[in-house]
C-alpha cells in the first residue's frame, strides 16, 4: 500500500538520517551473539490497576498523558556531576510516579491534578513534586495539558483508538499535535509514545490483548545500557565527554547520533530476540541499574 508514511516510519527515517557510526555505531555482531530468549520477556506492568486513576479507562489514559508530560530529565547538573530527583524513597521516573499518585487523590478523574497543577506556576510544581529540574517548563507543560477539558478529550481519543485493538506511534503523533508544547517538540516522540505505551500497559493489566507498535528507546537510560552490553560503540572522544559529565547540546551532531544509534540498535536487538521493540526497551529499562557506573549522556532537554 502506498500513501503517507506512518509516524513510526518517519521516526526511523529520522534515525537513519541522524545515524553517524563514527560517533556512535550499532554493533551488529554483538547483537548476533546476544542470547535470544523471547520467553524471558513479559509485558511491562504500569501499576495503574487498583489505583484511583485505574478505575476507568478514561482515568488511566488521562493519568498516562499527564504523567508522561513530565517524564524527562530526573537529574540536575552540579559543579562535579549531577544530583538525581527523589520523592520519598523513590528516585527518577519512579519518584515522579509516586509524587503524581499522591497529587492525583482518590478520584478517577484528573480534577485534583488540575486544581493543584493547572495554574502554570513554577512554585506549584515545586510544592507538589519537590526539587526537580526545569520546573518552569514542567509548569508550562502542565498548564497546556490541564487547560479546560483538553486532557479529558485527549484521553477519550486514546480510549477510542485502543478500541481498534492496536495502538501505534500515530496515536503518539496525534497527542503531539494536540499538545504542541508538552509533547510536540521531540522529533522522536519518546514521551508521547511512552504515554501510549502506558495506556496499552493498563489495558493489558485488565486482560485485554492490545497490540502496541512504538519505538521509545531514544532516552538517556537506553544509550548507557546499550553501551554497557556493547551493542553500541561510542567514539573514544564522545565516551570521554560522557564519562566526565560534559554537557552535550540538544540537537548537536553528537546528541542526534546517540539517539539515532539507540533507536536503530534497539530495533535490531528486538528483531534478533524476537520480541516487540517496546518489550525490548522495557526489559533494558527495568535492568538499567545493572549496568554499573556508566554515566548517561547529559543533555538539557524536555524530550527525555
Ligand atoms: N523505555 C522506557 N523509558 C522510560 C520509562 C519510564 C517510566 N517507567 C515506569 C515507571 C513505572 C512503571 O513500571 C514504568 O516502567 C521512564 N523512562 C525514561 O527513562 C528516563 C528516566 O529514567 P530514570 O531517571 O532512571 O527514572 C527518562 O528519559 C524517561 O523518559 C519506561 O517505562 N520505559
Amino acid at each position: 500500500m502506498t500513501g503517507q508514511p506512518t509516524a513510526k516510519e518517519r521516526i526511523l527515517a529520522r534515525a537513519n538520517a541522524d545515524y553517524q557510526p563514527e560517533l556512535v555505531a550499532v554493533d551488529a555482531d554483538a547483537i548476533a551473539r546476544m542470547p535470544a530468549r523471547a520467553d524471558r520477556f513479559s509485558h511491562m506492568a504500569v501499576g495503574l490497576f487498583g489505583k484511583p486513576a485505574g478505575q476507568t479507562p478514561e482515568g488511566a489514559a488521562a493519568y498516562s498523558i499527564a504523567l508522561n508530560s513530565l517524564n524527562f530529565m530526573f537529574w540536575t547538573p552540579t559543579t562535579d556531576g549531577i544530583t538525581r530527583y527523589h520523592w520519598g524513597d523513590e528516585g527518577g521516573a519512579h519518584g515522579l510516579k509516586a509524587a503524581l499518585d499522591y497529587a492525583w487523590g482518590e478520584e478517577p478523574t484528573p480534577a485534583r491534578l488540575r486544581e493543584l497543577l493547572g495554574s502554570g506556576q513554577e512554585q506549584a510544581v515545586l510544592d507538589v513534586l519537590g526539587e526537580i529540574s526545569l520546573a518552569r517548563r514542567r509548569a508550562q507543560f502542565l498548564r497546556e495539558v490541564l487547560a479546560g477539558d483538553r486532557l479529558e478529550e485527549a484521553a477519550a481519543e486514546l480510549v477510542q483508538a485502543a478500541g481498534s485493538g492496536s495502538l501505534t506511534s500515530d496515536d503518539a503523533e496525534r497527542l503531539a499535535r494536540r499538545f504542541p508544547m508538552a509533547y510536540g517538540q521531540d522529533p522522536y516522540l519518546v514521551r508521547a509514545q511512552l504515554a501510549v505505551m502506558w495506556y496499552a500497559g493498563f489495558l493489558r493489566e485488565q486482560g485485554s490483548d492490545i497490540d502496541c507498535d512504538i519505538t521509545v528507546a531514544a532516552s538517556y537510560q537506553m544509550p548507557r545500557v546499550m553501551r554497557s552490553i556493547k551493542v553500541l560503540k561510542f567514539a573514544p572522544a564522545l565516551a570521554a565527554k560522557i564519562d566526565s559529565h560534559t554537557l552535550i547540546m540538544r540537537e548537536s551532531d553528537e546528541e542526534r547520533a546517540i539517539r539515532a544509534a539507540t533507536v536503530l540498535g534497539c530495533q535490531m536487538l528486538a528483531r534478533h530476540v524476537g520480541v516487540s521493540e517496546h518489550a525490548m526497551v522495557n526489559v533494558l529499562w527495568q535492568n538499567r541499574h545493572a549496568c554499573g557506573t556508566i554515566p548517561y549522556h547529559l543533555t538539557i532537554t524536555t524530550d527525555y
